[in-house]
């Protein structure tokens, strides 16, 4: 499998103080998922926003073997790098189908007309309320909506910061059944930020695990299937704050 990502020493700094991302390398094969699992304060939003161009970094960004470190945000959504951030940053005012045109304003009007009904196709819990302002849907829906805003913008690497964040476990099932679904029927490749396990156990390929900035240890998911190898895992990196 080609690497579509490859993050190779990567560090994000704040201010003077020490480093909120040490030296941090992985990387993303195109169509795979990649977990970065860690504590509070981790390192792992910022090396979200460090990826998406949102966040000054040093070290390298190579995105189809293209050094795109210096590339302005704007520029990397161009190339198909998409941030979905922590917190669903969606516009309250607007409506759903605003919101989605608004994730696809970079493309010509007839594709991004196509990846709009796309998304609603994709999200039925949201096609039915898309002339209704963003503020009325429930939380889950509003993260579907942040997720189909990212993938409006067709994404090769979609970049996904806690989406299970401050939704109810029904909800969270239904955005991470979402994601298979997208998951299965694409070549999207995804970089998720979670700090529930069992969800994110449940859609990717492989996990890193963050602390104090740095990875500190890397499995396959295939390796944490087993329960005990689990909790050994989550034992042995983040200690009882991921437990
Ligand atoms: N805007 C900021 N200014 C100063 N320090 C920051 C800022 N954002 C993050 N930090 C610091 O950088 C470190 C990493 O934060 P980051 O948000 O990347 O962690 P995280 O793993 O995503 O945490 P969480 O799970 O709580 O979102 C923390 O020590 C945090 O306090």
């Amino acid at each position: 499998m080609n690497n579509l990502l490859s993050v190779e020493n990567l560090s994000v700094a704040y201010g003077a103080g020490a480093p909120a991302v040490s030296r941090v390398s992985f990387a993303v094969g195109e169509g795979s998922v990649v977990a970065l699992l860690g504590a509070n304060g981790a390192g792992k939003s910022s090396i979200m926003k460090a990826v998406s161009g949102l966040m000054p970094s040093t070290g390298a960004v190579l995105f189809n073997d293209e050094d795109i470190g210096s590339l302005p945000a704007r520029a990397r959504v161009a190339k198909g790098i998409v941030y979905v951030p922590e917190g669903r940053e969606i516009v309250g005012e607007l409506t759903v189908r605003e919101n989605l045109v608004l994730g696809g304003y970079q493309k010509a009007a007839s594709e991004r007309k196509r990846r709009i009904e796309m998304v609603l196709d994709l999200f039925p819990e949201i096609a039915e309320k898309a002339d209704r302002q963003a503020w009325r849907l429930s939380g889950g829906e509003q993260q579907m909506l942040a997720i189909g805003r990212g993938l409006a913008a067709d994404p090769k690497l979609l970049l996904l910061d806690e989406p299970s964040l401050g939704l109810a476990p029904l909800l969270v099932r239904r955005v991470f059944d979402r994601l298979a679904t997208i998951r299965a029927e694409s070549e999207l490749a995804i970089v998720l930020v979670e700090q529930n396990l069992a969800v994110t156990m449940r859609l990717c390929d492989e996990l890193h695990f963050l602390r104090g900035g740095r990875i500190v240890g890397h499995r396959s998911a295939e390796e944490l299937k087993d329960e005990t190898a689990r909790q050994e895992a989550i034992d042995a990196y983040l200690g009882a704050a991921a437990a």
